[in-house]
């Protein structure tokens, strides 16, 4: 995995950069829309092309792992065959997705054991374990094993938790370098940042997952409740020590205003569950700015949702129809606001890399998070 940066913003940290993969290539800042069982929540593969011109999604391996599981993702010959995504695939470790799906777990120095969400069964994943799992997956982009800081936390188990993640970042490290890929693509392994939300440990953390050399880092334990100001500090002070020529992921962020702000901080890469989760309840981004589709007003308004953002179903449903449909909960209706949601996140990133590449993304940021977060 390549990344080359084409443009940095004279006034901020923003770069505008490309990331060459063996599935492809992918231009940042990038927003990677979540995948769970190995789809985007009620869109469809054509459509993530097409309309929401994606270019990386994201696998779950907590999900996949469980269902429907590595034998038949094998025989498939990994993710990409089994869902014809034929880009770039990242998948996080599952650490995370125990952690908020699973009640049953239980984390000790070997791993991780949890009960399944589906049948109850019992499971551990170990960094060993995951790298396995994710390398049977074949994602391009591969997550280490950590344990995701809760938020609040006492200072003891900010740093217990971290160096425990330290530890298990050096067993997924060994694992993976003496492990082949299963189906002849390149694939590459990002450490993940702790320290929850003090600075001393977020500066040993960052030290430490920089000197691994690896060809691109993460920022964990954030996005999980702190106030967006404390989520600003750490990314300002975490970038400042990882290295400025690897791609950045910041995990699980955010609003629009939260990825623009953390662009200009140095952050090249996203993922959030917002645009789709927020579809679901009928809370719709536009170009305009928010539109909550539930509301009275939309009623009888039979103009385009979205006429600026340039995608097919912002042009081709009107507000009224989207009302309707999400009101009677229709799954088409989610379909909509999902594809809705997911093209104003990828046009989002899109527009602040062109700012970026002609030098006036400063400005541009102040006055589009103002216009892009007022309820319409
Ligand atoms: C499919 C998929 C879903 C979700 C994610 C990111 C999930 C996610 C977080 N989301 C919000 N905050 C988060 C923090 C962490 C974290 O510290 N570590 C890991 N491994 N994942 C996180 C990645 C992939």
């Amino acid at each position: 995995m390549q990344f080359t940066i084409q443009a940095t913003d004279p006034q901020s940290k923003a770069r505008a950069g490309l990331i060459t993969t063996d599935h492809g290539l992918i231009e940042t800042p990038i927003f990677m829309p979540v995948g769970t069982a190995g789809t985007v929540k009620a869109v469809h593969q054509r459509e993530l092309v097409a309309d929401v011109k994606a270019e990386i999604i994201l696998g779950n391996t907590y999900h996949l792992y469980l269902r429907p599981g590595l034998e038949t993702l094998e025989k498939a010959g990994g993710l990409h065959r089994f869902n014809g995504w034929e880009r770039p695939i990242l998948t996080d470790s599952g650490g995370y997705q125990v952690y908020s799906l699973s009640n049953t777990r239980k984390i000790k120095e070997e791993g991780v054991t949890f009960k399944s969400h589906i049948d109850g069964s019992k499971h551990i994943f170990t960094p060993e374990g995951v790298m396995d799992i994710q390398r049977t997956i074949g994602a391009d982009i591969i997550m280490a094993f950590d344990e995701c800081t809760p938020y609040p936390c006492e200072y003891g188990y900010a740093r217990t938790s971290m160096e425990m993640t330290h530890r298990w970042l050096s067993r997924c490290i060994e694992r993976f370098d003496n492990t082949e890929n299963k189906y002849g693509y390149q694939q590459t392994l990002f450490p993940i940042v702790q320290g929850s939300t003090y600075r001393d440990l977020r500066q040993q953390s960052a030290e430490f997952v920089a000197r691994q050399g690896r060809d691109g880092n993460a920022i964990g334990g954030l996005a999980v409740g702190e106030p967006a100001e404390e989520m600003y500090e750490m990314i300002e002070l975490v970038n400042a020590i990882l290295p400025s020529d690897k791609p950045r992921y910041l995990m699980g962020v955010g609003t629009p205003e939260n990825i623009l702000e953390a662009i200009a901080l140095g952050i090249d890469m996203f993922d959030c569950v917002m645009p789709t989760r927020n579809a679901r309840h009928g809370v719709l981004y536009t170009t305009q700015g928010i539109i909550m589709i539930k509301n009275e007003k939309w009623k009888n308004d039979f103009s385009p949702i979205d006429e600026e953002l340039g995608g097919y179903v912002g042009l081709c449903y009107s507000k009224a129809y989207l009302r309707h449909l999400i009101k009677s909960e229709e799954i088409l209706g989610a379909q909509i606001a999902s594809l809705q949601n997911l093209t104003f996140y990828l046009w989002l990133v899109k527009q602040a890399r062109q700012q970026i590449n002609t030098g006036n993304f400063f400005q541009w940021k102040t006055y589009m998070t103002k216009k892009l977060m007022q309820r319409l």
